[in-house]
Formats: C-alpha cells, structure tokens, sequence
C-alpha cells in the first residue's frame, strides 16, 4: 500500500519551478507574479491564500494580496477585477470562492481576463480545456493528474468513479480523466443524485472523492486494490487540537487504506499540489506559454 505523499511532492515541484524563476531573472527577464483576491475572514480561505502567499516566496514569485470585508459590492468587486486585468506587471491573479450571497460568482469569474485567469474558471479555459486546447487547467484536477503520473499509476482505459460534480473540482476532472491526452479512462461522476452510488463506487479502479462530506467513502465502497484519491477539506470541531477542528477528508482513511493499492492522505496529498499547479499555471502566465 502506497500512501501518495502531495505535499512531499509539491515541494520538489516548487524547486523544479524556483530554478526556472532564477533562469528566467538571469536572462534578464521579469518574475512571475500571482495576485490573490480574498473578500471576508472564512478561516479556509485565509488558511489557502496564507499558503499560496507562501509557495509564491518559495517559488520566488511576486505577489499581491488583496482584501476586502465581506460587505463590498459587486461592482467594487468587479472594479477590483478590472484593475488587476490591466494591471502590466500581475501576471495572473485569483479571486477566492466561495464570495459572499450578494455577489454573482459567476459574474465576477466572467470578468476575469481569461489570458489571467491561473484558476481556470474562466468559461474560455473550462471551453478550451474540454476540446484539449492549450489553456489554464484548474489546479486541483490537475494536480491530481500529476500525482498519479508521478506514482506511476495508470489510467488508460482504467474505471474511474468520481464523486461530486462542482465547477472546480468534480466536473473538470471528469472531463481530464476521460480525455485521451490526459486520463484516457472510463469515467463515471456520482453526485447528490446518484442512484446505486456505492456500487458504482465499488466498481472503480480509481476512486475521487471530491463532495466535502467528512469519511464519506468507507471500505465496502472500494475495490480492492484501487487507487483512491481523497480532495475533500472539511474542518471538523475537534476539543483535542489547540485550533479547535481538525481536517477531515471524504475517505474514512485507516479502513480504507487496509484494502486500496495506494491513497492520499488528508491534510498532505491533494491540497498542497492544488497550490502548486496554482504556481505552475502563474509561471505559465509570466511566460505568456498558451496566450500571447
Ligand atoms: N484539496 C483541495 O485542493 C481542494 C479541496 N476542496 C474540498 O473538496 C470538497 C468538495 O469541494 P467542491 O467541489 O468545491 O464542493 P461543492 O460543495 O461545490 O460540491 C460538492 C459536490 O458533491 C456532491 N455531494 C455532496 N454530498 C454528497 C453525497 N453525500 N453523496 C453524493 N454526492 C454528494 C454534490 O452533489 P450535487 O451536485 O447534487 O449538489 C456536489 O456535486 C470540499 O471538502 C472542499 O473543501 C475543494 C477544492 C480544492
Ligand atoms: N478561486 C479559488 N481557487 C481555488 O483553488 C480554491 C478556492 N477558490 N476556494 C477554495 C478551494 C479549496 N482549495 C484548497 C487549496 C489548498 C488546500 C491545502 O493546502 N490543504 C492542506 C491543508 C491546509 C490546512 O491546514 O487547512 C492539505 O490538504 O494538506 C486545501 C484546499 C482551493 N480552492
Ligand atoms: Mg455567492
């Protein structure tokens, strides 16, 4: 059994990327720099753009941080976007979901400049990526991805069942996983819907879990000797821990792992190469590498 270890992962892909940054400013050229939007004080959120701010150091980045309280508009949101998309020196910037009820989600990922949009959310990169166009691929899905290719797992004609259906995570996995260039695998997506789930779930080579409900996937939902993937990130309360909640993933992790082939682990598997990918699609950006 293989735990598939993200984070160790995610750091020697950010040394890979920080020698790229010192050739490139050697050259004489500019470093890539990541903006980050974060409205409100979620305690998630802070916690990922806290971390994102730090893989921009490790990777020699610049970056931005912008903030604001939950109560601004949509129209100052969306000045706020519009500014960063005529900005000359950011070369790619995110705004954190999820944003507060009053704001259009949706309508602020459209104002994104697409040439900018390192999240690949934008309806441009999700169309492109569909048709396997050179785009910004969104970096969890991607992540993934390259986990699976660094352990040497393969995909190719594999089953693959995945959990959850959202703009970010489920669907475009979905769509990478069947794609020849990418998963080339059978794929089934089970969601809140989903008759027979657990069967469906039972059938898979490759599970991934990605619907934020904590140890959702137990050990009769696996077959044995399958890849499982774990995304989920839901703080639990926990008296235990000085935080007061402990991190808990979609997969009941000790019975599950007795019986899969290989697993990543929650916190230390996905989450961290999410943050890289962001990295590796902001150097992208800064060298103009899928738009001009
Ligand atoms: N590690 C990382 O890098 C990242 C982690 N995450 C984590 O991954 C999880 C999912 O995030 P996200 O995709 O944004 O979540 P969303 O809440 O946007 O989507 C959840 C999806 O799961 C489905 N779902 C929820 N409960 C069940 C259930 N009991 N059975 C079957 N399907 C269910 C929903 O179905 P329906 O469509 O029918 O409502 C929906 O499609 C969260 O824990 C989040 O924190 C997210 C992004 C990155
Ligand atoms: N515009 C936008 N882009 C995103 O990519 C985006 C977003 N909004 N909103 C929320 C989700 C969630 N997400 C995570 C990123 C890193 C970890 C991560 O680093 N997790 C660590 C633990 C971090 C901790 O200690 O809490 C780990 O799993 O080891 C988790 C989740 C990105 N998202
Ligand atoms: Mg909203």
């Amino acid at each position: 059994m293989t735990i598939i270890d993200g984070k160790a992962t995610a750091a020697k892909i950010k040394e890979e990327i920080a020698q790229r940054v010192k050739d490139i400013v050697a050259a004489g050229g500019k470093r890539p720099h990541l903006a980050a939007v974060l409205v409100g004080h979620d305690g998630g959120s802070e916690t990922y753009v806290r971390n994102k701010v730090l893989a921009c150091q490790a990777c020699g980045f610049e970056s931005t941080l912008v903030r604001y309280e939950d109560d601004i508009t949509e129209e100052e949101l969306l000045q706020c976007v519009e500014k960063l998309n005529n900005d000359k020196d950011v070369d790619g910037f995110i705004v954190q979901l999820p944003l507060p009820k009053h704001i259009n989600e949706q309508k602020i990922i459209e104002a994104i400049d697409y040439k900018k949009d390192v999240d690949g959310f934008h309806p441009i990169n999700v169309g492109r990526m569909a048709i396997g166009l050179p785009c910004y691929i969104s970096a969890t899905p991607k992540g993934i991805l390259e986990l699976l290719r660094r352990y040497n797992v393969e995909t190719s004609g594999k089953k693959c069942a995945i959990l959850g259906r959202s703009n970010i995570v489920g669907k475009p996995m979905a769509q990478l996983m069947m794609q020849k260039q990418y998963g080339d695998a059978t794929v089934v997506v089970l969601h809140s819907h989903s008759q027979n789930l657990k069967e469906e779930c039972r059938q898979a080579d490759i599970v991934i879990a990605a619907i934020g409900s904590p140890e959702f996937v137990t050990a009769d939902m696996v077959k044995p000797g399958a890849v499982v993937i774990d995304v989920g990130t839901t703080r639990v309360p926990d008296a235990s821990r000085k935080s007061g909640f402990r991190l808990s993933g979609d997969v009941k992790f000790d019975e599950v792992s007795k019986i899969c082939n290989a697993i990543t682990p929650v916190p230390g598997g996905v989450g961290p190469m999410t943050i890289c990918m962001l990295m590796l699609n902001t150097l992208a950006a800064g060298e103009r590498k899928y738009y001009p």
